[in-house]
């Protein structure tokens, strides 16, 4: 009794120091650790042997939720407790108003739970002066008004905006003017206020005025800080707001990605493509938490999104087999969208079986514990696919890029995918009909001519951009003209770094592995999970190809199970996802299952 007393004791204590040494691989958590930032218990080891970034502070806040398996971000695991696993699920026993009641609502971001937002005062503040003072500005009124004075226009007030890069002045016509009598003068008027580029913009939407516009000569630098610590944007009640700057009456620009669905950057090189698309994605680190968002990004010139290589594992997606978290070549690229697509038609399976249309819907269902993660339900983060330089992508051998992104844009948007695309090539080779017609929303920077204006917009203008972020923005019915925000190496690489600093997933989220079924990948052995042979055992002996069976008979989280599943298909015995059905499974009996596994081995 005692010597039994005194191995169980020794077996205690190994346990505990190899959990620790566990979570020491783990830079970001030694890193707080150092700096005493993190009040959390000690590392859970998860059963993978992975450091656990699950670290609820209390005993009961770990009990909603599963430390089961956390290499993915998504929880699908089971979320009462994962130890000592209970025999039947909770699910099976329980209403979800009891299961509320006991477990709380599910909280998705209790995977992070200590997880902050970057602060806003890692953006450099704005130190621009106004671009025109205030006595330029009353010159500009008298001068408008004796000029429209001399041709016998009457009116009845005058006042000016200051934009970023133009001051708007708004004239309220006295009864009976017209507008077109006050267009006839735009030459004149620009010549009046020595200002080229000056346009009678026409009748302004909501008030009884005409706008003049007309450019700054130093137009001002819109701050990423300015909007995004403005009012508009911190109090936007939205899925997936993103800020693209401020509107020439200096109204801060913010759309909701979730509605656009998608957002298609075009403009010459070196306009404010990459200015605009990381201002986007600071706009979203700026509201979402890493267990609510994740970004793919394909970037095959492995340059402007580079540096978001280190929030990998807090805000990025990947497939298993790709060894970097941002795509760069071209074979990965398709790879990760066809794996996107069957993530897409995963959810849309679940959305089946949940009886909901929207991510929304299905989301709500799983906070109120409506939906039985056992059965493969895991609330679903939204993905925000980035494309930068879609050109790279459209080559002429490769048309299948183009067929995958078109249905992404089709269906993703229920499902929370949204694919935002750039090009420096408005072509419309690249930019074909096909694609137009997909991704209806649409940011203009500057272009050479009226062509390229049309291939991107539908109209001309954008060749009348003066560049530096100054852009065009369409939602397919109203077009805003827009100074885009700015934000520089260094507050990226701030905020970044703020991310980074803090407890993250084990591993970037992993999508669905796609097999080419035409181009058969070799089948890397140590990729494959320690349980695959059990499992494919397990699937042989009932000829059923699903991951809650694994899961089930072999106690593993869905996560673990999906992709077990996953290396089965790659190691072709079974068969590809088929929606709602069970996946074919290829092997008849566990004899020729056997003399396969050998030869693998
Ligand atoms: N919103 C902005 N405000 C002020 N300046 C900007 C803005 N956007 C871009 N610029 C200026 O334009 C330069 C080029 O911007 P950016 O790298 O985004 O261009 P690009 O269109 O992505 O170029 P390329 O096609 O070559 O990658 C920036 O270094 C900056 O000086």
């Amino acid at each position: 009794m005692y010597i039994i007393a005194i191995i169980l004791f020794a077996i205690i204590v190994a346990v505990i120091i190899m959990s620790r040494n566990r979570s020491k691989t783990n830079n970001n958590s030694v890193e707080i650790e150092k700096k005493g930032k993190n009040n959390n218990p000690p590392n859970v080891t998860s059963k993978a042997g992975i450091p656990e970034p699950v670290l609820n502070s209390t005993l009961a806040q770990h009990l909603k939720q599963s430390t089961d398996d956390i290499t993915l971000s998504e929880h699908k695991a089971p979320i009462y407790n994962a130890s000592p696993e209970p025999k039947t699920s909770p699910f099976e026993t329980l209403t979800a108003s009891e299961l509320v009641e006991k477990f709380g609502l599910y909280d998705p971001k209790l995977d992070l739970p200590d997880y902050k937002y970057p602060p806003i005062d890692l953006l450099d503040t704005d130190l621009n002066s106004s671009p025109v003072n205030a006595g330029d500005l009353d010159n500009n009124k008298q001068r408008i008004v004796a000029l429209l004075n001399t041709h016998r226009i009457k009116i009845d007030a005058i006042k000016a905006t200051v934009g970023p890069t133009v001051s708007i002045y708004e004239i309220t016509p006295a009864t009976g003017v017209r507008i077109q009598q006050i267009k006839n003068l735009e030459t004149d008027i620009a010549l009046t206020l020595s200002s080229v580029g000056t346009k009678v913009i026409g009748h302004i939407p909501g008030t009884n005025n005409i706008g003049i516009e007309v450019p700054h000569s130093t137009p001002q630098l819109v701050s990423i800080q300015s909007v995004l610590g403005s009012h508009t944007f911190v109090d936007a009640s939205m899925q997936l707001p993103i800020c693209l700057g401020k509107t020439m009456d200096n109204k801060v620009f913010v759309k909701d990605l979730a509605t656009l669905p998608h957002l298609l950057i075009a403009g010459t090189t070196g306009q404010g493509k990459s200015v605009a698309l990381t201002s986007i994605i600071t706009s979203l680190l700026y509201k979402k938490h890493p267990a609510e968002l994740k970004f793919v990004m394909i970037d095959l010139n492995g340059i402007e999104l580079t540096p978001y290589s280190s929030i990998g594992n807090h805000f990025l997606a990947k497939t298993s087999s790709a060894k970097k978290a941002i795509v760069t070549s071209l074979d990965a690229a398709e790879s990760s969208l066809s794996s996107l697509c069957i993530e897409m038609d995963r959810r849309y399976s679940l959305f089946q079986d949940a009886q909901t249309r929207t991510i929304v819907d299905y989301n709500k269902k799983f906070v109120n514990r409506t939906l039985d993660p056992s059965s493969g339900n895991r609330y679903l983060s939204y993905i925000v696919i980035l494309i930068d330089e879609f050109a790279d992508l459209q080559t002429t051998t490769n048309k299948s890029i183009e067929q995958l992104v078109i249905r992404l844009a089709q269906r993703g948007r229920s499902v929370g995918i949204h694919l935002i695309i750039s090009t420096q090539r408005p072509s419309v080779k690249i930019i074909t009909g096909v694609i137009k017609s997909n991704i209806a929303s649409r940011l203009a920077l500057k272009v050479i001519t009226a062509i390229d204006s049309n291939t991107i917009l539908d109209t001309s203008g954008a060749e009348h951009l003066n560049g530096n972020g100054e852009a065009l923005f369409s939602d397919g019915i109203n077009i805003t003209h827009i100074q885009g925000g700015f934000v520089s190496s260094a507050e990226i690489e701030a905020v970044n770094s703020f991310i980074n600093h803090q407890h993250s997933y084990a591993t970037p989220m992993l999508l669905p592995e796609y097999i080419d079924s035409f181009a058969p990948k070799p089948f890397d052995s140590d990729d494959r999970d320690p349980m695959f042979e059990d499992a494919a055992r397990l699937v042989v002996l009932h000829q059923q190809g699903s991951p809650s069976l694994i899961q089930r008979k072999l106690k593993l989280g869905y996560n673990r199970a999906g992709r077990i599943v996953d290396q089965l298909e790659a190691a072709g015995i079974v068969g590809p996802f088929e929606g709602s059905k069970a996946r074919e499974v290829l092997y008849p009996d566990e004899y020729s299952l056997e003399r396969y596994l050998e030869g693998l081995n």
